[in-house]
């Protein structure tokens, strides 16, 4: 009976096991085919997301803007027209300037512009991955975008590695930010604040003129390659106008070295489509530039510590001597730290600063070279210059805050520099939402880029007349009003304009006055004229100028003749 019993038992626990068995089977079989389901689902929706992002989104655009007869290039698949537009550029840049004189250099330069201008018109759409960018060269459109329109822009969100080299400071942030930020820094930036960074400057070249001179004395001339040269002048210029005082350390050269490894990277991705994530990957490539931004931060914030540390010493004992530069008769100037640190934390300060040693070093050297070389090459307007420095400042002093003002033809082939050969030769907005141009014109779709080429409004002829292409900077001497203001626009305009304009003219001003006063200078045979666009404007091949010292019998039968 029992054993009856035990069996029955195991049979209906059997038969209990037989219809969990089921029940769970049943399960695994339903979330078995859910989970398919889910993936199918997840795979659709992925397939949709990015047929929308890659696919119908850049057709609906195109068809938005072909509404108003606004053509371009055509988007390819994920790639939009970067693999044209780089096959453009690679290809002119194939070729040297020709003639060797010529300042006809958007084709090159722009060649993107150049060819689609030619087929789709002043204003044309082009793809940059995904991305629409409309390009506009208009001037009254321009300045619907940065003046009048310009709060339904945005400046464009750089790539992340740009970020990371230029620093997230004035030039990267945004709204509310942006606008604290900009309100406590433009003091600091008044030409009556900057009147001390004349006397530095001069003082800086003209040490870097005795070491020349000394190199030279064996040679009647010696070749410079105005690149490397220049470097030095925003260099110090800049270290100064942040900390105060000179470079005596190393510390702000270290940074600029460092930079300028880092703007390698940085102009490589700038080329690039951007993929998410990729700059995270641990490879070799992403450490170095992990490390040179460590470094760089490293420097700056000793600096910054340092600083700090000296103003607790002279505010604790109330009587250290501080050792800041001597001003050189330019008057007090207080040094973009004393703006920052009541405002900002250490942190802001280091990006701040780094932002600082980015935007107003390349852009200086830019100038500083292409004018050099645009003297080099128009020996007439060289000796113009050369007469006014001469009559302004005298025989042997160096220039001052007061002589800036008088030094005219010296501002004038700066200007027709800068609108020649902008260094930065396009600015790009975001639109922040739909956004009508021109009256009706088109309307600018929310999330499109919009890119000013610069240099193709300074280079256009229906503003600057037949004459546009060549170096004349008479142009500069008449009434401005007769053009559109924003004919020539090298340092922006609107709210973001160049914080740095200022700055950037005193030390160009003194620095070429102070070259001109004491050598000739005269085209290498070994210069190869070939401008090109990396980050900004710069000479393919380098920049070597033939200086040839003055003697002061020179000088002074030019200042007879002035
Ligand atoms: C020849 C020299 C220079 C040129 C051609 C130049 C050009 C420009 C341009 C075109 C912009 C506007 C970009 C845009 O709107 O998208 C800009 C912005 C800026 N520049 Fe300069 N720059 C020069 C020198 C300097 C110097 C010396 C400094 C400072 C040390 C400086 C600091 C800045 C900063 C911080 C911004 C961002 C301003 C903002 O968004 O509020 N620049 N520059």
């Amino acid at each position: 009976m029992k054993r009856h019993l035990a069996a029955a038992a195991v049979e209906a626990r059997g038969d209990r096991s037989i219809s969990t068995m089921w029940w769970w089977e049943l399960r695994v079989t339903w979330s078995g085919a859910a989970l398919v389901a889910g993936v199918a689902a997840a795979a659709y929706a992925a397939v949709v997301v990015a047929a929308e992002a890659l696919w119908w989104r850049p057709r609906r655009v195109e068809r938005h803007f072909a509404a108003y007869g606004v053509g371009g290039p055509g988007y390819r698949f994920f790639v939009g027209s970067s693999i044209e537009l780089v096959r453009l550029m690679k290809e002119a840049s194939s070729r040297p300037m020709d003639p060797q004189t010529s300042h006809d250099i958007l084709p090159r330069v722009l060649a993107f512009y150049h060819h689609w201008r030619k087929l789709f018109g002043p204003m044309h759409l082009i793809w940059f991955g995904r991305t629409p960018r409309l390009v506009v060269s208009e001037p009254e459109l321009i300045r619907e975008i940065l003046l009048s329109r310009a709060d339904q822009f945005d400046r464009y969100e750089a790539h992340p590695m740009i970020c990371q080299f230029e620093g997230y400071g004035l030039s990267n942030l945004h709204g509310e930010q942006w606008t604290r930020r900009r309100r406590l820094l433009t003091p600091a930036f008044h030409t009556e604040n900057l009147k001390p960074l004349a006397p530095f400057v001069a003082a800086t070249v003209s040490l870097m003129l005795d070491d020349l001179l000394r190199e030279a004395e064996a040679e009647e001339e010696l070749e410079v390659d105005v690149v490397k040269w220049f470097s030095r002048v925003p260099q110090e210029a800049i270290t100064f106008a942040t900390f105060g005082r000179r470079d005596h350390s190393g510390v702000g050269a270290a940074v600029f070295r460092l930079q300028g490894e880092l703007a390698g990277y940085a102009t490589e991705a700038h080329s690039k489509v951007f993929i998410p994530g990729y700059r995270f990957l641990p490879n070799r490539r992403n450490r170095r530039i992990w490390w040179l931004d460590r470094q760089i931060r490293a420097n700056l914030a000793k600096f910054v510590a340092d600083l700090q540390l000296q103003e607790r010493s002279v505010n604790g004992d109330g009587g250290e001597e501080d050792e800041k530069e001597e001003d050189g008769g330019g008057g007090e100037m207080r040094e973009f730290m004393s703006f920052m640190t009541p405002a900002m934390t250490a942190e802001e300060i280091i990006e701040e600063s780094k932002n600082f040693f980015f935007a107003g070093k390349e852009t200086l050297v830019n100038l500083l070279t292409w004018a050099t070389v645009a003297l080099a090459m128009h020996p007439e307007w060289q000796e113009r210059a050369r007469r006014e420095v001469v009559a302004v400042c005298g025989d042997d002093e160096l220039p001052t805050k007061d002589h800036l003002p008088k030094l005219k033809i010296l501002g004038m082939i700066l200007n027709e520099t800068l609108r020649l050969y902008p260094p930065a030769v396009a600015m790009i907005r975001t639109a922040k939402r739909d956004v009508d141009l021109g009256g009706g014109r088109c309307v600018v779709p929310a999330g499109t880029e919009v890119m000013i080429p610069v240099m193709a409004v300074h280079h256009d002829a229906a503003s600057w007349g037949h004459d546009a292409a060549d170096f004349n900077p008479a142009r500069f001497a008449g009434d401005e009003r007769r053009r559109h203001p924003m004919a020539f626009m090298p340092f922006g305009g609107g709210a973001r304009v160049c914080i740095g304009q200022n700055m950037a003219l005193i030390e160009a001003k003194v620095a070429l006055a102070v070259v001109l006063r004491r050598f000739e200078l005269r085209r290498s045979p070994k210069y190869v004229h070939a401008p090109q666009v990396l980050m900004i404007l710069s000479p393919q091949y380098g920049a070597p100028v033939i200086f040839r010292p003055l003697t002061s019998s020179t000088t002074s039968a030019t200042a007879a003749a002035s």
